[in-house]
């Protein structure tokens, strides 16, 4: 973590109940600067200097990062293999892309950051590869990310063995929590779409006293171009994005492969009836009748847009749709690594996002997050109504059973 300094003039600090310091505009009351990045403050003459954390330096780390699981990823989407594909115990499948995007992305983070306090809460374990049926599949792991690793230049310079692979899976076995900082990463997010030759994400994120202050989205299938422009049959198409946002600097976004920097805003649009909306492509990770009442609620009149993974966050993020609506089916509980990411780069593009009852997300409680119903998204104009339209619809369906 750095500090940077700056001053401002007519500000006001606050302490809230928990004695944590805000500084406000005094103009407008507005927040200049988030709780968490408020560290100290000093007053000379009429002007505040305010000391702030900034995460420039785990933000490259994590770009690096993100990006060469996605190409490791890409590589492997390319010529899958049956025998690349598992099924987890859960039923839910897991590739040998999912494990060597981990292995990626925490070497890269601990070659870049250090080891001494790397803390990382991450989907998979190498429980299934440390047995004897899973021998083949962690050869094939460790031969990816040491070609992965390799072709960057910087990081390959000794390959990885069979326990140093083990060991990069395995440091994702984090708690998280609401004190310290611990990175969480989903490696594939969307096993099912990256599997269809359609839409995944790779989604990073960073957690500091319980709050996310990082996100990072590779998403490596999704068109540069707005989907609301999106033609399916242009096989010309430039794919692969890059989203990534630190908590009060905003959401940007660049191509995979490097170009400048976009900074993104979500769209502002107010009237619901115009608004298009995401859900899963999946029926089983999203219950897609409820989100088809709530639509109807709202007026919206433009068919659902369906796919994979948090790239939904990362278009919504860039105007390509107004509305995310996530309501799994019942038992199933929500992962901090599934939302971490996604919920900053749309929320530092001025977006909200929030369980279906209204509360902020809370990603302090461990490897779960406990939400009521589901998840909602949208931007700040329309989430009153969307949120009526979402009550009634919870309702209706309660009173129908
Ligand atoms: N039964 C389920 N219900 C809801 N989400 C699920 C279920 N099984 C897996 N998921 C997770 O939902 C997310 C993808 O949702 P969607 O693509 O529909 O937005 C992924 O994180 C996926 O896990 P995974 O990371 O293993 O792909
Ligand atoms: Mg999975
Ligand atoms: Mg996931
Ligand atoms: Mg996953």
């Amino acid at each position: 973590m750095e500090m940077a300094t700056f001053s401002v003039s007519s500000a006001t600090i606050i302490k809230d109940s928990l004695s944590r310091t805000s500084l406000l505009s005094t103009k407008n009351r507005k927040p200049l600067l988030p709780l968490s990045l408020c560290l100290t403050l000093k007053a000379s003459n009429s002007t505040l200097t305010v000391a702030s954390m900034s995460y420039d330096k785990q933000l490259a780390a994590a770009k690096n990062a993100a990006s060469l699981a996605a190409r490791l990823c890409q590589k492997v989407q390319k010529v899958l293999l049956q025998a690349d594909v598992q099924s987890k115990s859960d039923k839910s499948p897991v590739t040998v892309a999912d494990y060597g995007s981990q292995a990626v992305v925490s070497v890269v983070l601990q070659k870049e950051l250090g080891s001494a306090s790397f803390s990382l809460v991450a989907e998979e374990d190498s429980g299934d590869l440390r047995k004897k049926e899973g021998k083949e599949t962690l050869r094939r792991i460790i031969e990816l990310v040491n070609e992965t690793l390799a072709s960057d230049g910087t990081y390959g310079n000794a390959p990885l063995f069979e326990e140093d692979v083990l060991a990069a899976i395995d440091s994702g076995r984090s708690e998280g929590g609401p004190s310290g900082q611990h990175w969480v990463l989903d490696p594939i997010d969307g096993t099912k779409g990256f599997l269809r030759g359609d839409q995944y994400a790779i989604a990073l994120g960073l957690l500091d006293e319980g709050k996310v202050v990082l996100g990072v989205l590779a998403c490596p299938n999704l068109p540069l171009a707005s989907l609301a422009s999106h033609n399916p049959q242009d096989d010309q198409e430039k794919v692969g994005c890059l989203f990534y946002a630190q908590v009060g600097s905003g959401t940007y976004m660049q191509s995979l492969d490097g170009s400048a920097p976009i900074k993104v805003h979500v769209t502002d649009l107010d009237n619901p009836e115009e608004a298009s909306f995401f859900e899963s492509f999946e029926a089983a990770h999203s219950l897609h009748d409820l989100s088809s009442l709530i639509a109807k609620k709202l007026g919206v009149r433009a068919p659902p847009v369906r796919i994979d993974s948090q790239a939904k966050y990362g278009a919504l993020s860039r105007g390509d749709g107004a509305i995310y609506l996530r309501f799994p089916h019942k038992g199933y509980r929500e992962k901090i690594w599934d939302h971490a990411a996604g919920y900053l780069v749309v929320a530092e593009a001025g977006g909200v996002v929030s369980d279906a009852a209204g509360n902020p997300l809370d990603f302090s409680k461990g490897r779960y997050l406990d939400l009521h119903e589901g998840i909602i998204v949208t931007n700040q104009k329309l989430m009153p109504a969307l949120l009526k339209a979402v009550k009634d619809s919870l309702n209706e369906k309660a009173s129908s059973l």
